[in-house]
């Protein structure tokens, strides 16, 4: 029987999402659209009736505003909202700033896949005078020296996920919160590898939409329970029509494929 429920969100469409830039932990802006996006997510949740009792985010612009846009627009901006960079975007190394079609134009697209959703490959290190090197961040200060990572995969993502959603946001859900998640393409990413038990050969074919509310519901062991529409790979559904989420899920595929 369902006992908990949780609703992920990835962030609205940014600033370098709309010009295909790899970006990892650089703080970029919501687009336009990704506002918009935002506030469709926001007004889906109210019409669906959904209310939350504590907000979890990273410490990155574009989720911060998502996470605020849709507590606005659903008429709960009273709920705490607690930041962490444990939900942070993986780090994407030297990649960061970087064209995603040139990339693919100068190391090959099976090298860019390999970087983009391999399991446990991280893409090229940056160095620390890199100009995106997560050092110079404004919130750098906040988060230990060793706790900078120069690049991550997934599985290292997962490693600094994980923690957090197991020691900080499960006993908040496990005390009857309702609890809203925003967070990022490959933090989102993480955690769901880890709750649907999906295999290494298996996540590099799951993308995340900008910008659409994904709802989980777990029973007392906070095992997932299928929900009927789940999406594929996953026990939970978005809240938003198939033909939408798939064209959603395509523009994020779309992304390093040829001009
Ligand atoms: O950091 C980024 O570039 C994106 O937000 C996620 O990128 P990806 O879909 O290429 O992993």
């Amino acid at each position: 029987m369902a006992k908990y429920q949780v609703v992920f969100v990835r962030h609205g469409q940014s600033q370098w999402n709309l010009e295909n830039k790899f970006t990892g932990w650089v703080d970029v802006p919501l687009s336009e659209q990704g506002v918009i996006e935002a506030k469709e997510a926001g007004a889906v949740l109210k019409e669906q009736g959904f209310k939350f009792d504590e907000a979890f985010t990273s410490v990155l612009k574009r989720a911060i505003k998502t996470c605020n846009i849709i507590l606005e627009e659903s008429d709960q901006e009273f709920i705490p909202v607690v930041k962490d960079y444990r939900l942070n975007e993986r780090m994407y190394g030297a990649l960061a700033g970087l064209d995603k079609k040139e990339t693919v134009e100068k190391h090959g697209a099976e090298q860019v896949h390999i970087w983009r959703r391999s399991y446990d490959i991280p893409p090229p290190a940056c160095e620390k005078d890199h100009p995106y090197h997560p050092s110079k961040s404004p919130w750098a200060a906040s988060i230990p020296e060793d706790k900078l990572p120069a690049t991550e995969s997934l599985k290292l993502t997962l490693e600094r996920v994980l923690p957090y959603w197991d020691e900080v946001i499960v006993p908040e859900i496990k005390a009857g919160k309702k609890v809203l998640i925003a967070a990022h393409g490959n933090s989102i990413r993480a955690i769901l590898k880890y709750l649907d038990d999906i295999s290494e050969e298996v996540i590099p074919a799951l993308d995340v939409p900008t910008g659409v509310p994904l709802f989980y519901e777990f029973d007392e062991n906070m095992k997932p329970i299928k929900q009927e529409g789940a999406a594929e790979h996953l026990s939970g559904r978005y809240l938003i029509d198939e033909e939408t989420l798939k064209a959603k899920i395509e523009e994020v595929k779309n992304q390093t494929k040829a001009k």
